[in-house]
């Protein structure tokens, strides 16, 4: 057995990619799956590939992307704040990577250490964010992991995430003392508070809250 791993400590970070210029090279189903996520945090995304699978043509037709219908150039990586190298030859992600300056962001789909970057499998609901990765050890696993969280994280911890944002804002607005301000903050985390919003008992548990941040002890304490 081995006792530690080779692979790569890399430092997760949730990147601000809105208005952000990011670069694909290769219009293929990976390209196609790292467009996807780009466009969903907002970047503005130019493709460049001979030949683009059907989805990247929706989305392209929808203006969503810009193409460029040409094999890559070095000049293509011009002002990119993220780079994409997506290709099926493993010699065109190469010479991506040649071409790439230092300042750079760069994630290479089949030469993860070549690449400043990699994408880890996400689960959203609302703004809670799980991202799961095994630093390209086994990505099938990293979506597995991932898959098994939607049972544990279902649907409705977008709503528990909203509540939960307007509740700590409620208190950080309204509750002067430190201590009082504290134990509200750690109560809001009990499991009531859940329970309610899975079963959709919503006015049941804003009341609940209202109760608490008004008399200062928990019901249920
Ligand atoms: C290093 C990394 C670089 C990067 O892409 O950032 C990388 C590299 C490679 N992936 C390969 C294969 C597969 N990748 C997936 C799926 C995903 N791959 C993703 C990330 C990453 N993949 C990064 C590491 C992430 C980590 O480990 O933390 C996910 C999580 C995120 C995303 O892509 O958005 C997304 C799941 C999204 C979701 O659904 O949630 C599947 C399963 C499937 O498609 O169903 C397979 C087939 C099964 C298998 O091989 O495991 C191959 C071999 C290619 C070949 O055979 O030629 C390489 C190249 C290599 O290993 O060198
Ligand atoms: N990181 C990941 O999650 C995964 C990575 N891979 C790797 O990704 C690579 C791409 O896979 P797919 O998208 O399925 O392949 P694909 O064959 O569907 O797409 C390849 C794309 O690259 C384009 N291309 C080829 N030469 C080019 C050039 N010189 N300039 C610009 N574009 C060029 C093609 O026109 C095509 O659109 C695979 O070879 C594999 O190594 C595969 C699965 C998952």
């Amino acid at each position: 057995m081995c006792e530690t791993s080779t692979t790569m400590t890399y430092y997760p970070i949730m990147l601000q990619l809105k208005g952000k210029y990011c670069v694909v090279i290769g219009g293929g189903k990976v390209a196609n799956r790292k467009v996807t996520s780009l466009l969903n945090a907002g970047a503005i995304v130019t493709v460049i590939s001979p030949v683009l699978h059907e989805k990247l043509q929706e989305k392209w037709r929808n203006d969503l992307i810009t193409w460029f219908q040409k094999s890559f150039e070095a000049s293509d990586l011009e002002d990119a704040f993220c780079i994409i190298a997506a290709t099926n030859h493993p010699a065109v992600n190469a010479k991506v990577k040649e071409c790439t300056m230092s300042h750079q962001l760069l994630n290479i789909v089949d030469d993860a250490v070549s690449s400043n970057f990699i994408v880890p499998a996400t689960l959203r609901r609302g703004d809670l964010t799980i991202a799961v990765s095994t630093a390209g050890a086994n990505p099938g696993l990293a979506k597995k992991v991932k898959d098994d969280l939607t049972l544990q994280f279902d649907d409705y911890y977008e709503e528990y995430v909203a509540f939960l944002q307007s509740a700590r804002t409620e208190v950080l607005t309204n509750v002067i003392d430190e201590i009082r301000k504290k134990q509200i903050l750690e109560a809001l985390l009990l499991p009531e508070f859940l329970t309610l919003t899975k079963e959709g008992k919503i006015a049941e548990r804003d009341k609940l809250f209202q109760h608490y941040l008004q008399r200062g002890i928990a019901p249920w304490q």
